[in-house]
């Protein structure tokens, strides 16, 4: 497998990022980006701004409106853009190519993952997922970096981790493709309910029992869609729930908070706030579990509070009496 080259598609905050991890790791990488004025921004000035501030661009990144041919895609759209981004583009840039799914998502409506759009549409292609504690401005600026990149050859997907591998950005292969996208998928969940619980004043202990309950109840939702729950331990898991459980940087966890302090969904929304891919990716999330036979009283409950169906002290309230249970 040649691995020289890569496209990036997507020109948001995460896109960017790894245009640069990836140009960082010794790939020529284009990047593209919908806005014209944005492409001709990196070009020249080799910034980004209105998704990665002042941070400047690695020379080896170029941006344009089209996708070019690479040898490594990256897609780094909103998980609810992934299927329509891949729509667009022509079919011989994903064939027979390796295909690196970065979205944390759920599709509303197919409850599809990641790795099942991009089939979906591109069933010649290659995929593989890369998830882990990651926030685009610490990529981009080469803090030091670690995820998870999961696929279905073992040989192909160490290849690709050492073709993306730069000296601040260490991807771990992995091969459980199903559990690393439920983790990625439901962490947004789970900073959604802890940034609540910091919002409302709920303190610290209510957090960290929050978190590791969800720790519990993501892996019972992992073992039921295939995956194994022991990739829970690694940095799609353990690693990318504690990072935005706890961080106020994640705009999961930043929505959450307002939820806390008692806004609105539509007020939230409506003030501007960045993708909190949690939002969509909650009902769905519902959704599975009860079609699974899972008990999810997390998931459950972060969806009645977005919903509006229950307020932050009741769902807490029926939580806390819930019947007393061994841990597991
Ligand atoms: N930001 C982060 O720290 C991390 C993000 N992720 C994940 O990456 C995914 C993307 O997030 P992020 O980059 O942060 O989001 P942003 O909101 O920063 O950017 C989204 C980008 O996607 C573009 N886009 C949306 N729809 C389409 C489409 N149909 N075709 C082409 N481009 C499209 C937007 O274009 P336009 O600007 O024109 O609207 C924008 O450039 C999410 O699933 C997120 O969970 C994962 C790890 C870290
Ligand atoms: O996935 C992320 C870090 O690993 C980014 O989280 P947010 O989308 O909540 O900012």
């Amino acid at each position: 497998m040649r691995l020289e080259t890569v496209s990036v598609i997507g020109g948001g905050a995460w896109g960017t990022a790894l245009a640069q991890a990836a140009a960082m790791a010794g790939r020529t990488v284009s990047l593209m980006a919908r806005d014209a004025a944005q492409v001709d921004e990196i070009n020249t000035s080799r910034t980004n701004v209105r998704y990665l501030g002042a941070q400047q661009l690695h020379p080896a990144i170029t941006a344009a409106i089209a996708a070019s041919p690479a040898d490594i895609v990256i897609l780094a759209v909103p998980a609810q853009s992934s299927r329509v981004a891949l729509g667009a583009l022509d079919p011989a840039l994903l064939a027979g190519k390796p295909v690196v799914l970065s979205a944390k998502g759920l599709e509303t409506g197919t409850l599809e993952r990641q790795s099942e759009i991009l089939l979906d549409m591109a069933p010649d292609s290659i995929p593989f997922v890369l998830s882990g504690p990651s926030f685009a401005a610490d990529v981009a600026a080469g803090r030091p970096t670690a995820v998870t990149l999961a696929g279905d050859d073992a040989n192909e997907t160490s290849a690709l981790a050492a073709a993306l591998a730069g000296p601040s950005f260490r991807p771990y292969a992995a091969d459980d493709r199903i559990g690393v996208e439920i983790a990625g998928a439901l962490k947004n969940v789970y900073a959604l309910a802890c940034g609540a619980v910091e919002g409302a004043g709920l303190g610290a202990s209510a957090r960290s029992a929050l978190i590791a309950r969800a720790y519990a109840e993501m892996a019972r939702m992992v073992s039921a869609m295939g995956g194994s729950a022991t990739t829970l331990t690694g940095l799609a898991g353990l690693g990318d729930l504690t990072l935005t459980c706890t961080s106020a940087q994640s705009r999961n966890y930043q929505f959450g908070m307002a939820l806390g302090r008692g806004q609105s969904v539509e007020a939230i929304m409506a003030g501007g706030a960045k993708l909190a891919e949690g939002v969509a990716t909650t009902p769905v999330a519902d959704a599975l579990a009860r079609s699974l036979a899972v008990e999810a009283p997390l998931i459950q409950a972060v969806h009645a509070v977005l919903s509006g169906s229950a307020d932050i002290a009741t769902v807490v309230a029926g939580l806390m009496s819930r019947p007393l249970k061994r841990e597991d």
